[in-house]
């Protein structure tokens, strides 16, 4: 874990409740620039609940959660506009091709479409619609969104859910180069991810 000192975002004594039912109790955690924290435990412990509530989707109970000291509910655009959470859903529009999907986020995040093709394999997939891709395919169309979004913190349930071991190996490079340049991540996982030095945060525990 990050030295206090130098945590970037800290959650502190977080209590979710979801249909009255306490699913997060106290749960405490910290990272800093360029850090990485894998969130793990069995189903039902309650790993995507906390990335919702670091994304600011989830109401909490108690605790809070700090980016820079701030309690992110004392800015939500901000914080908003700092993330990019991907769920278990790809989000991406079936009837658009995968480059428009992409030119849509890009509009919002102002990256490179090209290169986020590039970095997970997909420009001879460009012109398809998305309805198309195999599932693999479009989670690496959702993490190529992740990474046009531009943002210091990426959020990420079960990331490689699909991905072949060549897409895993993309996956790596890419979170690497975040990090390299000061970028955070928070993934759930139950087989592991291309994540060296991560954190681990067992819910289970
Ligand atoms: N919208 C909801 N309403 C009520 N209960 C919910 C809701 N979403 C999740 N839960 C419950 O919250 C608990 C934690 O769910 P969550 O999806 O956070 O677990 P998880 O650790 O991510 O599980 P998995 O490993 O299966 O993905 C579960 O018991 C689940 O049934």
């Amino acid at each position: 874990m990050t030295p206090a000192s130098e945590a970037t975002l800290r959650a502190v004594g977080l209590v979710v409740l979801r249909s009255d039912r306490l699913v997060l109790d106290g749960v405490e955690l910290e990272l800093g620039r360029g850090g990485a924290l894998l969130l793990t435990g069995p189903n039902g412990a309650g790993k995507s609940t906390l990335l919702r509530a670091l994304a600011g989707l989830c109401p909490l109970a108690a605790g809070r959660i700090e980016w820079d000291g701030i309690d992110t509910r004392d800015a939500p655009t901000e914080h908003a506009g700092r993330l990019a959470y991907l769920g278990h859903q790809d989000a991406l529009k079936p009837g658009l091709s995968l480059r428009e999907n992409l030119h849509l986020t890009a509009r919002t995040g102002g990256g490179d479409t090209v290169a986020a093709l590039a970095a997970f394999g997909l420009e001879e997939l460009a012109a398809l619609p998305v309805r198309l891709l195999s599932a693999g395919q479009r989670r690496r169309a959702a993490l190529a969104r992740v990474l046009l979004a531009d943002v210091p913190l990426w959020l990420l349930d079960e990331p490689s859910l699909g991905l072949d071991s060549a897409a895993l190996v993309r996956l790596g490079v890419v979170l690497a180069r975040h990090r390299d340049a000061g970028g955070m991540v928070i993934a759930t996982t139950h087989v592991g991810l291309p994540l060296p030095d991560a954190a681990v945060l067992d819910l289970a525990a």
